[in-house]
């Protein structure tokens, strides 16, 4: 009665990585239990999901070396699977939440969130790239859009490219205070976009500040941002707890993939409870005043919590 933080699985967004094909099912190496699968064998996982109450996705493309090139043209080809994946999911379960995510490393040939000439991440040109894909992922089904590139401005950008072709309804989950993390690489393992060179600091945030995630929340708000996100999660409570007391949108965290992971690799060699440290994990995410969490572990939470 007197606990103070509760967790639910309506707290979840769950993310889910796509391939090309049919009954195409691949473990990730370093994520163990969670799966690229091709686009019917997602809509099972979703099926599954939604019984279980889980309502919000999160879909992530996997993309082979050959449909990338520096513009990232794939991502806004009509007859690309992701683009038909979203669409298929939306038409078979219309009450599912479906978030896409807006950022060229999926179909970058330099594996960057913007785009390279010579070595530098070009900031303002990248915006109509990120809009156009924004464009085409709300006309395939989108109900919330996932900027997470990190170039500034491109909020604003989006929302006034969404709005002018009439997707006045489809909102935007900002990346608002994006870490330049070592926690991503179990990710990167799964969509094969590690940066092919340099690395993502220079759009990324520096994990040495807190302050900074002030700055880009306001201009997040200002530009039209429906939720703020923070992530990694773990790692920075404190910038969650920040962005929850100095803002009024709802604030998102993103329990990564190396977040995952290394709670999975500890309970396998025997050194943890897994699941209770997941659990323990959570509840400090909601805590720290995040309302909406996205991880990898919310189907297992789902499950553990079915007949509660
Ligand atoms: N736009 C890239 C992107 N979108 C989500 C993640 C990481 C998610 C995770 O680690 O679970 C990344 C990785 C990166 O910035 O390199
Ligand atoms: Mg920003």
């Amino acid at each position: 009665m007197v606990e103070e933080t509760r967790l639910s699985v309506k707290d979840f967004i769950f993310p889910l990585f796509v391939i090309e094909g049919i009954n195409q099912k691949e473990e990730v190496a370093s994520m163990p239990g969670m799966y690229r699968r091709s686009t019917d064998l997602l809509l099972k996982e979703i099926e599954e999901c939604l019984n279980l109450g889980i309502k919000a996705f999160d879909i992530f493309p996997a993309y082979p070396e050959s449909k990338k090139d520096r513009f990232a043209t794939e991502s806004i080809n009509p007859e690309t699977f992701y683009l038909k994946a979203i669409n298929k999911i939306k038409t078979t379960f219309p009450e599912a939440c479906i978030m896409t995510d807006v950022a060229m490393d999926p179909y970058s040939s330099d594996g960057h969130d913007g785009l390279v000439e010579n070595g530098q991440i070009l900031n303002d040109e990248t915006l109509p790239i990120l809009s156009k894909m924004a464009i085409a992922q709300a006309q395939a089904g989108a109900d919330i859009i996932g900027p997470s590139d990190m170039m500034d401005g491109r909020v604003g950008h989006i929302r006034t490219a969404l709005d002018q072709e009439g997707y006045t309804d489809v909102s935007i989950m900002s990346y608002t205070a994006k870490y330049a993390s070592a926690f991503y690489n179990p990710f990167r393992d799964a969509l094969d976009s590690a940066p092919k060179s340099g690395d993502k600091k220079t759009y990324q945030m520096d994990p040495a500040n807190l302050h900074e995630a002030l700055i880009e929340a306001e201009l997040d708000e200002i530009e039209g941002a429906d939720f703020l996100m923070v992530k990694p999660a773990l790692a920075y409570l404190d910038v969650i707890k920040l962005l929850k007391d100095n803002t009024q949108l709802p604030i998102a965290a993103y329990n990564v993939s190396g977040e995952y992971s290394m709670i999975k690799a500890a309970h396998e060699k025997g050194w943890l409870d897994g699941e209770k440290v997941m659990l323990e994990s959570l509840l400090s995410i909601k805590r720290a005043g995040a309302k909406v969490i996205l991880s990898y572990f919310a189907k297992e939470f789902a499950l553990l919590n079915k007949d509660k």
